[in-house]
C-alpha cells in the first residue's frame, strides 16, 4: 500500500488519455503536485492511502481546460468597443486605450480578474500574450494557475517597450527569469506579421530555439491580412513565416482562418499547434478556420477564447460547443468534430499545442495534477444516459455550463473548492476593475470628440509647420498652361511629376471638425505606367487663414498623417456624416520662378466633371514674406497665360459637393 496526500473517489473519471480511458466509480490518486494514479475506485482504494479522501459524489472528474490562446490583462477592456472590423477595433479602439493605460497595475489585476474567471469555468492552463508578461507571470503563480505567457514583442512602441530592441530585451529577461518554473512557461510573442517587420520574425525565432521555449503568434486571422500579404510578398502568410524561420521554433499559432491545405500541411510537418477561437473569429467575423482538416491531418489543434475584448468572456464551455457546431455548419457534416474530439482539442491536445504535453492536459500517472469536478446533474443536463460511452462528452460539451464545474485543482493545489475561490478575492478585485472602466470612459468621451483627437489617438499626425500661399484658377484647358511652364524663360522646371489622384473627403455634421481627406497617388509614368502608390491622411481645419489680395490666401490648418490602413479602416473609425469622392490628373512642377520656389498643380478632374483648374502655391513662415510671395504668385499667373483676377476661393470639396 502506497501513501498519497489525496483520493478522490466515487466520480466518472474522463483521463483523455491516448485510449479516452474512463472509470465509473473511478478514482484518482494525487502526490504532491502530480498524478500517482488513475483507475477504478476498488483498484486505487486496494493500492493507495491517503490522510485525505474527497468523495465525487458522481461528479465528472477530468482534466482542467486548456485556454489556448487569450490575453487575460484585457478583461479589464470588456465591453469597450464592439461591433467593429478587427482592425478598426485593435487600432482604433484597442492600441490607443493600451497605450495609454496599460501598467503592470493594470496588467497584474486584469490577470487576476482573468484567473478568478477562468477558474470558475474549469481552466487549469492559459496561452497568454501580452505586455509586462512578467507581472502577469506573478499574478498568475499568486493565483495558483498554469500558463504559458509570452512576452509581446511589435515594431511600434508598446506599453512596455519602447522599440523592437528593448522589447526583444524584456523576453529575454522574462525568459530567464521563468524558465525552470513550475507554474509558468515563458515565451516570446512576435504579435503578427503585420506588426513585426522579418527582422523581429527572424531574432524571435531565434530567442525561442536559444531557450527551446515556445513562440506565440497571430497568423492569417482574416482575409484582409492573407491579401495584404499576397499584395505585398506576392506568398500567402504561413510560406511568409516560414522564410523568416518562425517555424524553427515551437510555434503556437492563434487562429489560421485564413489557410490553405499547402499551408496547413506546413503546420503539421514543422509540429507547430494551432489556437482555434471561435467566439473571437465570429464575432469579429474573421471567418471560420479549417479545424476539421487540420485535426483530420493531425495538426495539434487547441481552442482559445481570444482576450476578453473580442469574445467577450473566457468561458472554455461555450468555446467548445462554438467550436463543435461551427464545424458541423461549415462542413454541412454533423459527425464534423464530434463531442469527444472537441473536449480533446480542450484539453490533452490543447496543452500538445502549446508544447506542454508532457506535463498536463490528460489524468495519466507522472503529470500534473491538473484537474476539475462538473456536476452533470442539474436540470439543464438531465436524465444522464450510458448505453452509448460518448454520451458523457456529449453532455460536458453540449450541455454543460462554466457554472456546473465545482472544483479546480492545479498543480495538486485546491483553487476552487466547492465554487469557492482559494487563492483570490473576487470583490476586490471587482472594485479595482470598476475604477478602471471609469478613467477609461473618460479618456475615450474626450478623444471622441474632436476629430483630430481621433486621428491623433492612431498616431503618427504632425501638424503642418508652415503654411502655404495658395491661389487657384478654373482654366478651360490645360494645353496653354503646360505650354507655358515648359517655354517661358522665367519658370525654371526643377521637377515634374505625374500622378492620378484619388481624393476621399470625409465631412462631419459639425463643420468646426473640418474634414478629412484621404488621398491616394498612383505615380504615372511618360508611357502611361502606374510605379508607384502613396496614400496620405490630411486633416484640413475649417477656418481659412489671411485671405490676401485677388483670394491668394494662406492655407488653412492642415495635420497630417500616414495613411497606414485602408480607406475603409478611416470611413468606419471616423464614421463621416458624408464622404465626397473626387478622381483627378495633376502635372505637378516644382519650379524656380523670379529666386522663390512654387509649386504648379495643373488638374483636370475625371470624376465628377468640375473641369480643369491651375494652382500655384508656395510654403512661407511669416506674414511678411506671405505677402512677397502673394505678389509673385499673381506674377507667375500671369506669366503661365492666366489672369490673377480669375482666382477662386472654393475648395475642390466644395465644388465637388455643390456639382
Ligand atoms: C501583443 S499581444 C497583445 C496585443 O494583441 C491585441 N489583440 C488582442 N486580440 C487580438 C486579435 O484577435 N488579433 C490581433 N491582435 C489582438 C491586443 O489588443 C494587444 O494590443
Ligand atoms: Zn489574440
Amino acid at each position: 500500500m502506497k501513501t498519497v496526500d489525496l483520493i478522490l473517489t466515487n466520480a466518472v473519471v474522463l483521463t483523455m488519455d491516448e485510449e479516452f480511458h474512463t472509470f465509473e466509480p473511478g478514482a484518482v490518486a494525487v502526490s504532491g503536485n502530480s498524478i500517482a494514479a488513475v483507475g477504478m475506485e476498488a483498484d486505487i482504494l486496494k493500492d493507495y492511502s491517503a490522510s485525505k479522501k474527497i468523495d465525487c459524489n458522481h461528479k465528472v472528474l477530468m482534466p482542467g481546460l486548456v485556454n489556448a490562446h487569450t490575453h487575460v490583462p484585457m478583461t479589464l477592456l470588456r465591453g469597450l468597443a464592439d461591433d467593429l472590423r478587427l482592425d478598426v477595433w485593435l487600432m482604433g479602439y484597442m492600441m490607443p486605450v493600451e497605450r495609454e493605460f496599460v501598467s503592470p497595475d493594470f496588467v497584474q489585476l486584469g490577470t487576476k480578474l482573468a484567473c478568478a474567471e477562468m477558474i470558475r469555468s474549469g481552466v487549469t492552463t492559459f496561452a497568454d500574450m501580452y505586455y509586462f508578461e512578467d507581472d502577469i507571470a506573478r499574478a498568475t503563480q499568486s493565483a495558483g494557475m498554469r500558463a504559458v505567457c509570452g512576452q509581446s514583442v511589435m515594431k511600434f512602441p508598446t506599453p512596455d517597450a519602447k522599440s523592437f530592441e528593448d522589447s526583444l530585451a524584456l523576453a529575454r529577461d522574462f525568459i530567464i527569469r521563468w524558465k525552470d518554473n513550475d507554474l509558468i512557461v515563458p515565451a516570446v510573442a512576435p504579435h503578427a506579421p503585420y506588426t513585426c517587420t522579418p527582422e523581429i520574425l527572424n531574432a524571435s525565432a531565434s530567442l525561442a530555439v536559444e531557450f527551446d521555449v515556445p513562440l506565440h503568434t497571430h497568423l492569417a486571422e482574416t482575409a484582409g491580412e492573407v491579401e495584404n500579404m499576397r499584395n505585398e510578398h506576392g506568398i500567402p502568410v504561413i510560406p511568409y513565416m516560414k522564410k523568416q524561420n518562425l517555424f524553427e521554433a515551437k510555434v503556437i499559432a492563434a487562429h489560421c482562418v485564413h489557410i490553405d491545405e499547402g499551408e496547413m500541411r506546413t503546420l503539421l510537418h514543422t509540429n507547430a499547434g494551432v489556437a482555434h477561437n471561435p467566439s473571437s473569429n465570429m464575432k469579429l467575423a474573421s471567418g471560420i478556420a479549417p479545424v476539421k482538416r487540420l485535426i483530420e491531418l493531425g495538426v495539434k489543434v487547441g481552442i482559445g477564447t481570444d482576450g476578453p475584448a473580442s469574445n467577450n468572456d473566457l468561458d472554455m464551455f461555450e468555446e467548445m460547443r462554438l467550436a463543435s457546431f461551427l464545424a458541423k455548419v461549415s462542413s454541412g457534416d454533423p459527425t464534423a468534430l464530434p463531442a469527444r474530439t472537441t473536449l480533446l482539442m480542450a484539453t490533452r491536445l490543447g496543452a500538445e499545442a502549446l508544447h506542454i504535453g508532457n506535463i498536463t492536459g490528460s489524468l495519466e500517472p507522472g503529470k500534473r495534477a491538473d484537474m476539475i469536478l462538473v456536476d452533470v446533474s442539474p436540470t439543464h443536463n438531465s436524465p444522464r444516459f450510458k448505453r452509448d460511452p460518448h454520451n458523457v462528452y456529449a453532455q460536458i460539451i453540449y450541455a454543460a455550463k462554466a457554472n456546473d464545474v465545482t472544483d479546480v485543482i492545479i498543480n495538486g493545489q485546491w483553487v476552487m473548492q466547492n465554487r469557492v475561490l482559494t487563492t483570490l478575492n473576487e470583490a476586490d478585485l471587482l472594485t479595482a476593475g470598476n475604477e478602471y472602466a471609469r478613467k477609461i470612459d473618460s479618456f475615450l468621451i474626450q478623444r471622441e470628440q474632436s476629430v483630430l483627437s481621433k486621428l491623433i489617438a492612431i498616431g503618427g499626425a504632425t501638424e503642418e509647420e508652415s503654411f502655404e500661399v495658395q491661389a487657384k484658377i478654373a482654366i478651360p484647358s490645360v494645353d496653354p498652361i503646360l505650354t507655358a511652364i515648359k517655354t517661358n524663360p522665367e519658370i525654371k522646371v526643377v521637377r515634374t511629376r505625374h500622378y492620378h489622384q484619388f481624393d476621399t473627403y470625409m465631412k462631419f455634421d459639425d463643420p468646426s471638425q473640418g474634414y478629412v481627406r484621404y488621398r491616394e497617388d498612383h505615380s504615372i509614368t511618360d508611357t502611361g505606367e502606374i510605379t508607384g502608390v502613396r496614400s496620405r491622411l490630411t486633416l484640413v481645419g475649417q477656418t481659412r487663414e489671411h485671405p490676401f489680395r485677388e483670394d491668394v490666401l494662406l492655407s488653412r490648418s492642415r495635420f497630417l498623417a500616414p495613411a497606414t490602413q485602408s480607406l475603409r479602416f478611416y470611413k468606419e473609425y471616423f464614421k463621416p456624416q458624408k464622404t465626397v469622392e473626387i478622381e483627378k490628373n495633376r502635372m505637378r512642377y516644382l519650379v524656380n520662378f523670379k529666386d522663390t520656389e512654387f509649386f504648379i498643380n495643373v488638374d483636370n478632374f475625371t470624376e465628377p466633371n468640375l473641369g480643369s483648374f491651375l494652382e500655384v502655391k508656395s510654403r512661407t513662415w511669416s506674414k511678411q514674406d506671405a505677402e512677397k510671395k502673394a505678389h509673385l504668385a499673381e506674377d507667375l499667373i500671369k506669366a503661365l497665360g492666366a489672369s490673377p483676377s480669375d482666382v477662386i476661393a472654393s475648395d475642390y470639396i466644395e465644388m465637388a459637393s455643390k456639382s
